[in-house]
């Protein structure tokens, strides 16, 4: 079979057909059922051998046993679009990156600095001018990566013969937008749902006649690295897989927080499709997604047993937001939550209404196909646009930025996108949207030197499990101050002196007061004779209340959030009383913290040339609870259990409780900067989460997101 494809191989590219349409005879053409990308789709997930090229669908199933190129290659193609593909031209040489040692040194002389890896990291600081491979799987990488490169893509040039070997399968033709209006002789679809085709992937002119771009269909792309971006004595190991465009002339679109691709792969006998976060790759045609590996997972499993230069179907970008849930809970509200179906150990009730359907999140369907997105509405495209109006907000017009996208976790009150002040709180790989969000201030800050204050509450279970510490410290580095992330681990090691347990409402509080103050409005906001705020500053009171007298109030005016004027000045007036306490005590805290230097145990500090800067919370796990002989009634008892000292310390307890109100209010009614907290980990994280957040009585409605 290689002789052949050899022969192929030696056609002049003049004999080859450009087009399949070419070969297919008009009234054939003229009787073929219109079907959408999402139809295509359902087929293909309901065991069909479906693939498209130039917007036609052809049925390969008869085809894979006697394909010239092998039956795997055939296979491997089933539910993507093989255009690029079918009219490979073997003057464009696709490069596959062997390591990104290069491409990193050239990067950072660029000053991009955030397509850094872990190890590019580590092979930049230690200086290692050489990639060595680590592991024999690495080192056969590297064979194939030289060797074989172009044996794992199923890409070959085919001749007028295959051409028109393929024609015969057509079985329908995927509905263009522009002819869609006119799809009534379309005998077998009635009233097609409209998918919308937006061709930003494919800048080449070739293209152009081909409505076959959508991002609900599977196009391949090669796996070419794949690194440890945990510690490898982690029970639940993270991966990096590091994915480039196959063909030289696809494009990636750029990746905006929020955004979320799917996987799709056959493993142990089954379709199985998974999203995933995509982060920006080394290289714009390259990007990377984290993984948990799981002992049991299907997906994660199958990943990590690829090896470089393997393909991987691939589709999207979809838009984070489609997700968003109906939620039934009545102290969830929809506005705050998207859901994230298919991520394991959520048990919570959002999470069996997001998906409707099995335990599993609703991806294990009977028919052999497991996937996880089938439920999800349109593609982003189709999603935004409908949407398109809320692009547009205070004056600016953001679609250059969001190309259709909601932009949901993004700032859409600035030009930039970027917030003033953003808390991101995530547990495990729940770091990958952050890392998103991170990546794109920072290519802000770089580019338009955007400001902004990022802090990154960043759970784990054990120290092993830190998901790329020295990268995160790195990009610290690199933000000067602008990122400040705190770690916190449910199981630390003996010596751990940053933050342990669990995230609770006291350590949130401290957290968010600590890197925010609500500043006072310089002029507060008086009622207007509609009982709505007149203005926020000096002029427009004036110029408002040109009357000597003082307007009428309204006999009912509706309550404002700032409804009453006296209300609001002894709300900021406790407000800058409890803001100097706790000033004060956050000072006395860091005295006593000063000690406190290392985070890490020695060995993993010695490991580690860079480590993240302690924690400015610390919390003392001792003075968290009463001894558990303690008892009301004991007698003897020390200074720190008398009645005394009990009442001091309820003293203490509702000037604290007072303190966190009064700067929770302040935060409610404070639009003096754009501050959101957002919120990423397992649907247990994420209730616990919400709960302590409630308990504090932050505004979660208008300033928090919970991505499950
Ligand atoms: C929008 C979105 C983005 C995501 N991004 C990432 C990402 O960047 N990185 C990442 O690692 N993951 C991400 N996920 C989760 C990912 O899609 C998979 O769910 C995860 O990789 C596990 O898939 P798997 O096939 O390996 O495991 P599975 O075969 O699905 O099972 C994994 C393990 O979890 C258990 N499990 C799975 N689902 C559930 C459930 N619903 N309830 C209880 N237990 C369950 C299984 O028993 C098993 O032990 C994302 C999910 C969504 C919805």
């Amino acid at each position: 079979m290689e002789v052949i494809n050899h022969i192929f191989g030696l056609i002049r590219r003049d004999d080859l057909t450009r087009r399949i349409r070419d070969c297919i005879p008009d009234n054939v053409f003229e009787n073929l059922p219109a079907i959408t990308w999402n139809e295509f789709n359902q087929r293909v997930m309901t065991g069909a051998n479906l693939v498209i090229a130039e917007g036609l669908v052809f049925d390969i199933h008869k085809w894979i046993p006697i394909h010239p190129g092998g039956q795997k290659i055939l296979k491997r193609v089933i539910g993507t679009d093989i255009t690029n593909d079918f009219f490979f031209d073997p003057a464009v040489v696709t490069v596959i990156n062997k390591n990104f040692s290069n491409e990193y040194n050239e990067k950072i002389n660029q000053n991009s600095l955030s397509v850094l890896t872990d190890n590019m990291y580590r092979e930049k600081t230690q200086k290692e001018g050489i990639f060595k491979p680590y592991s024999v799987a690495n080192a056969v990488d590297l064979i194939n990566a030289t060797a074989f490169k172009d044996k794992r893509v199923a890409m070959h040039r085919h001749s007028k013969f295959a051409t028109s070997k393929i024609a015969t399968m057509v079985v329908a033709r995927i509905i263009d937008p522009i002819d869609e209006n006119n799809s009534s002789h379309s005998p077998s679809i009635s009233s097609p749902k409209r998918d919308i085709d937006i061709k930003i992937l494919n800048s080449d002119d070739d293209m152009k006649d081909h409505p076959t771009y959508s991002p609900t269909i599977f196009r391949r792309y090669i796996l070419t690295n794949i690194e440890s971006v945990s510690r490898s004595d982690s029970e639940k190991p993270v991966k990096k897989f590091t994915f480039q465009v196959i063909h030289p002339k696809d494009r990636l679109p750029k990746f905006l927080p929020g955004d979320y691709i799917e996987i799709m792969s056959d493993a142990n006998n089954h379709v199985v499709i998974r999203p995933y976060t995509p982060l920006q790759g080394p290289t714009e045609n390259s990007f990377c997604i984290l993984v948990k590996i799981y002992k049991d997972g299907a997906m994660s499993q199958h990943l990590n047993k690829q090896l470089r230069n393997f393909e991987i179907k691939v589709r999207g970008p979809f838009d984070i937001a489609e997700r968003m849930a109906q939620v039934s809970s009545p102290t969830l509200k929809p506005a705050s939550i998207i859901s994230r179906p298919s991520s394991p150990s959520l048990t919570s009730p959002t999470h069996a209404f997001a998906t409707g359907n099995d335990k599993f999140g609703g991806y294990h369907n009977s028919d052999k196909r497991s996937y996880s997105g089938m439920s999800r509405g349109q593609s982003m495209y189709n999603y935004s646009i409908s949407n398109i109006g809320s692009n547009i907000t205070s004056g600016y017009n953001l679609n250059h930025i969001l190309e259709g996208r909601s932009g949901i976790l993004l700032n859409k009150e600035r030009e930039d996108l970027c917030w003033d002040h953003l808390f991101m709180i995530c547990g495990g790989t729940g770091i990958t949207p952050m890392l998103q969000l991170i990546q794109y201030h920072m290519d802000k800050a770089a580019t338009v030197g955007s400001k902004f204050n990022l802090y990154l509450l960043n759970a784990n279970d054990t120290i092993a499990d830190l998901i790329q510490p020295q990268y995160l410290d790195y990009l610290c580095t690199v933000l000067k101050g602008k990122l400040r992330i705190t770690y916190i681990l449910s199981r630390p090691p003996p010596i751990w002196r940053g933050l342990s347990g669990q995230i609770d409402d006291t350590l949130l509080f401290d957290w968010i007061h600590q890197n925010y103050s609500v500043p006072p409005p310089a002029i507060p906001p008086r009622l207007s004779n509609y009982g709505t705020a007149s203005g926020s500053n000096t002029s427009s009171m004036i110029s408002t209340n040109t009357n000597t007298q003082p307007p009428p109030r309204p006999k009912h005016y509706s309550k404002n959030p700032i409804h009453d004027f006296e209300e609001y000045e002894e709300i900021v007036e406790q407000y800058n009383t409890d803001s100097r306490t706790s000033q004060q005590r956050r000072q006395q805290r860091r005295r006593q913290n000063d000690d406190d230097n290392d985070l890490y145990d020695p060995q993993y500090r010695a490991s580690n040339s860079r480590m993240p800067p302690p924690s400015p919370i610390q919390i003392p796990v001792e003075s968290q609870t009463p001894p558990s002989h303690y008892s009301p009634n004991s007698q003897n008892l020390p200074y720190y259990f008398s009645p005394l000292h009990s009442n001091l310390q309820h003293t203490n307890e509702i000037m604290l409780l007072n303190e966190r109100h009064n700067y929770m209010k302040a935060l409610a009614m404070d639009n003096s900067n754009q501050v959101k907290v957002v919120v990423c980990g397992s649907g247990r994280f994420n209730d616990n989460i919400r709960r302590s957040l409630e308990k504090l009585g932050f505004p979660i409605e208008e300033k928090a997101l919970f991505i499950v």
